[in-house]
């Protein structure tokens, strides 16, 4: 998670709440100066910090002597997270793409921002989502920008549409959004020229490349090394152009990004992605209450829950649910919900939504190793023949070595797959026991949360649930989630296709993620013999 450290202070003074027997001015003084202190250290301007410190002072004064200390705590702690969610709020919406029709978007920014590498992160986080994109560069200002953006383009497999000799970026721009819109693409991008710093001949380029192309939004990309200082760039180039919305570059490795977030969204030009490093899917969503909520390690179940239906195309939803309600849990099915998984975005951001645990659960090394271990269980599967997807028996001796071959793995590495579809498929016929099948029962662990604990604990394998952060984790999950509306649509898309029963598709579905971190979704390890990239999750033998 970016700005780990900011949130662990903050978390760390919050905590100061749970070990004060009474909680006066004294205490909320001392939370405040901790809060203010580590917000400051992350480069916020003074003049917010000041106000979000004010704020939290008039609301929570009032209630002091009135309320219950438990109550003075949960509305401490909500106010904090609320103000902090407002200091990066802004009130202006982002343009908001339209299937079906050419959505043309300009990427603006100064020269190294990270301008090129962002237009194709954005290129790659729609392809994944299943968006018609293509690639404009229209940069004749840098040498080389037209190699970087066509090598990038190759990568990640989009379109391209440059010209190496030509000087006008205003034709190029007006001819790559022709071709573009006559092929029927979806999301146009235009990478326009930087400069060095603001100046004339970059504003004016800008505007001309704007009046030819007349894209539906102008992305403004900005590094956010810079911190506080962004709110004069953002005003300029707001100025210049009207930009729809920005993306914060390079958060990774700056502690001044908390100054740069918070002086962007004060001009009210909403951010819309922050980039947490330098490979294409390094590409986050930026949504202020699903930011704070994660950097506070609270969770976010209704990020979590959309990043799941975004992620889930609806037919196969359907199918999935249709199988699992009659207890099956086919190879297809487990297939589906780890190319789900893929698909919802960066893994650590996938982990952080889920309430109680951490991004850091995956270390960002390791969360390549994770993604290349899922592709590798795809690759297998993809090697299946459509009756050995279908079918829910296991599969023969002869069978793992054709998969094997097909998929250049080894059999150890299919047997181990096959092993971890059984225990998947264990768990939803368990689950379809249990009969947990609509939202008023999902509201019904309020009341009876103790007899269904049992009954999970009992089929849910040990070491899953530990990936999971504990049945106290999961049961936490649960209730928030039975207290959301449209829950058991929800519940079907979150947990796989469950339909009913909550837990059931689920835990396929969570056991993906956590297969995905390397427990093999409660696994007892690798079988000997595994090839040391498999035993750590991928790797070995052929890849996709
Ligand atoms: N760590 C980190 N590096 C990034 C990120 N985004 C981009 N970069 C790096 O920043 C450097 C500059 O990125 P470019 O995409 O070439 O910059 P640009 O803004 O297109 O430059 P011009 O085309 O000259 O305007 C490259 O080394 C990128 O890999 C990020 O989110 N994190």
């Amino acid at each position: 998670m970016v700005l780990a450290e900011l949130g662990q202070k903050i978390t760390q003074a919050l905590r100061k709440l749970n070990q004060a027997t009474v909680i006066d001015e004294k205490v909320l003084n001392e939370i405040l100066t901790e809060i203010a202190s580590a917000l400051l250290g992350a480069d916020v301007n003074i003049k917010y910090v000041a106000k979000l410190r004010d704020a939290v002072k008039t609301i929570v004064t009032l209630q002091m002597n009135n309320a219950a200390v438990a109550n003075i705590r949960k509305l401490i702690q909500s106010t904090v997270v609320q103000e902090l969610t407002n200091m990066l709020q802004s009130e202006n919406k982002p343009y908001e793409f339209k299937k079906g029709k050419p959505n043309v978007v300009m990427f603006v920014g100064l020269q190294g921002s990270g301008k090129t590498t962002t237009c194709t992160k954005f290129a790659y986080h729609y392809m994944r989502k299943g968006w018609r994109v293509g690639l404009v560069c229209a940069d004749t200002f840098r040498a080389g920008a037209f190699e970087q953006l066509k090598m990038n383009a190759a990568k990640i497999k989009c379109p391209f549409f440059g010209h190496k000799k030509e000087t006008d970026p205003v034709k190029i721009a007006q001819e790559g959004v022709n071709f573009f819109k006559e092929q029927k693409f979806e999301i146009i991008i235009v990478d326009t020229s930087g400069r060095h710093k603001q100046e004339t001949a970059l504003f004016e380029e800008m505007q001309q490349v704007q009046a030819a192309v007349n894209p539906d939004t102008a992305l403004f990309v900005m590094d956010s090394s810079i911190g506080q200082a962004c709110y004069d760039q953002a005003l300029a180039f707001n100025k210049a152009i009207k930009v729809g919305s920005v993306i914060i570059t390079k958060l990774d490795g700056h502690a001044r990004g908390g100054g740069a977030l918070s002086a962007v969204s004060a001009t009210q030009s909403p951010i819309i992605f922050i980039g947490t490093g330098e490979h294409f899917d390094d590409l986050e969503s930026f949504n202020a209450s699903s930011f704070i909520k994660r950097l506070l390690g609270l969770g976010d179940i209704g990020g979590l829950v959309q990043t799941v239906k975004e992620a889930i195309p609806e037919d196969k939803q359907k199918k999935m649910v249709e199988n699992i309600q009659k207890g099956e849990f086919s190879l297809r099915d487990m297939r589906d919900q780890f190319s789900s998984v893929l698909n919802m975005g960066p893994l650590n951001q996938v982990v952080s939504m889920i309430p109680g645990l951490s991004s850091n659960l995956i270390p960002k090394g390791r969360e390549k190793e994770s993604t290349a271990r899922i592709k590798r269980f795809l690759c297998m599967m993809d090697s299946m023949t459509d009756e050995e997807l279908d079918c829910t028996k296991p599969l023969v001796e002869l069978r793992i070595l054709r998969v094997a071959r097909g998929s250049g793995t080894r059999p150890e590495e299919v047997a181990f797959l096959l092993e971890e579809h059984k225990k998947f498929a264990k768990m939803v016929a368990q689950f379809g026991k249990m009969n947990l099948n609509s939202q008023t029962d999902l509201k019904n662990l309020n009341r009876n949360p103790k007899q269904l604990m049992q009954q999970m604990s009992k089929a849910i394998d040990p070491k899953l649930l530990q990936q999971m952060g504990g049945m106290g984790n999961l049961m936490n999950m649960m209730k928030e989630m039975g207290n959301m509306e449209g829950m058991q649509d929800m519940m079907s898309q979150m947990m796989g296709g469950a339909g009913g029963p909550a837990g059931a598709g689920g835990m396929p579905n969570l056991g993906a993620l956590a297969s995905a971190l390397g427990g093999g979704g409660g696994g007892r390890g690798m079988p000997p013999g595994m090839p040391p990239g498999m035993r750590r999750g991928g790797g070995g033998g052929r890849r996709r």
